[in-house]
């Protein structure tokens, strides 16, 4: 069965024009929600905690910036777009305490509702609106005049018209540009993590090391493994995100294609696969969820460990002389 997507010819804005939203946050995905809700007409406010260094930056965009607490007693619309691992803390302390029945609460991914860190009172409408991509380019691409796909549920409808406010939602960030689709909040949470541990993020991130490494090991120069593993990754990937594979493989040489069939399954393997199912069972037990939490309980000592290794390491020192010298690539610090 082909899922139903929703498009901006399907969605009423209705639902979200006449409310005032809170985004709780400004970092990657509350700016281009705010920012991209704020273009679309709907009334946003921003709740930051005390001594935020993100209130000049909201500010700066023409949003207004009041206490966490204040916002949530003004919105009818609360949208949670903090670290996950932050949310249940700032839900207990700042959001509760002051929600009011026939408001909305809304996540950008379903993790603190789904393995139960957050449990919301029965009268307040409980839904997600996630964009497939990172906050930074769902902002870039709506000022594009593009959109990026959404997934959306809800996982409580108090009002009667929580699907309504999730796709005026959706489509107030630019979603329905795109293509939207519903789902669960154990669906989206299950195959957010798997997708960006095993693919996306984990995967790719690996893989190129993986290439990078093994050319300098075997005595090629850094900038050439660094052009072949990691640079042409993008225009590989452009031409799979518009044409899929076959097109992809249709602007490559015969001997890559050649090369792709048969040394692909060597690096992907039925074992890569078999991890690959190890780690969605990790994700839906809950395993996953436990070993976030506590690497967080422990001030990310292991999380701060990687990051520190990953800075050092020459396929980062590389590529940025490389980029330095490559001034259409866009450097400049990301907004927030
Ligand atoms: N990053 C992404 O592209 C995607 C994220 N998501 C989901 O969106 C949500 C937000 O993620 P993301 O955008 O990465 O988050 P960020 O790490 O970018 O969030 C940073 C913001 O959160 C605020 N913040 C951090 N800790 C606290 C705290 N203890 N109290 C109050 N405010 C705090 C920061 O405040 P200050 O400004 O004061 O420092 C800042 O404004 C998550 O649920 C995530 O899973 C979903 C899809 C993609
Ligand atoms: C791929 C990572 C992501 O799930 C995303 C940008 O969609 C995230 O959590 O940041
Ligand atoms: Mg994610
Ligand atoms: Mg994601």
């Amino acid at each position: 069965m082909t899922a139903k997507m929703y498009y901006d010819a399907d969605v009423s804005m209705q639902s979200i024009q006449d409310k005032t939203v809170a985004v709780i946050g400004y970092g990657s995905q509350a700016h281009a929600h705010a920012q991209n809700m704020h273009d679309s007409g709907v009334n946003v406010i921003i709740g930051l905690r005390e001594g935020s260094a993100s209130r000049a930056k909201a500010e700066q965009a023409g949003l207004k910036v009041m206490g966490i607490a204040e916002a949530v007693q003004a919105a009818d619309v609360v949208a949670l777009l903090i670290p996950d691992e932050n949310q249940a803390a700032v839900y207990r302390d700042d959001i509760a305490p002051h929600l009011k029945a026939g408001q909305t609460l809304l996540f950008g991914h379903g993790f603190n509702i789904h393995f139960g860190r957050i449990t919301p009172p029965s009268d307040v409408d409980v839904m997600l609106v996630a964009p497939k991509g990172p906050g930074h380019m769902l902002r870039r691409v709506y000022k594009e005049g593009a959109g990026m796909p959404g997934i959306f549920a809800v996982a409580q409808d108090a009002s009667g018209h929580a699907r309504d406010t999730a796709l005026a939602y959706a489509r107030a960030i630019g979603c329905t540009r795109a293509g939207v689709l519903e789902t669960t909040f154990k669906e989206e949470t299950e195959t957010d993590l798997f997708g960006e541990q095993s693919v996306l993020c984990g995967g790719v991130t690996h893989l190129i090391q993986a290439g990078f490494e093994t050319l300098v090991e075997a005595g090629y120069q850094p900038e050439i493994a660094y052009f072949e593993t990691l640079h042409e990754v993008k225009l590989i990937v452009d031409l799979i995100y518009e044409k899929g594979f076959e097109g992809m493989r249709h602007s490559i040489s015969n001997t890559a294609e050649f090369g792709d069939y048969v040394t692909g399954p060597r690096i992907i393997t039925d074992e890569t696969k078999a991890t690959m199912k190890e780690v969605l069972s990790d994700i839906q037990s809950g395993k996953f969820a436990d070993r976030f939490t506590q690497d967080y309980q422990e001030d990310f000592k292991f999380m701060n460990e990687q990051r520190g290794k990953m800075r050092g390491h020459q396929i980062e020192t590389v590529g940025k002389e490389l980029r330095r010298q490559m001034p259409f690539i866009n450097q400049e610090d990301l907004e927030v």
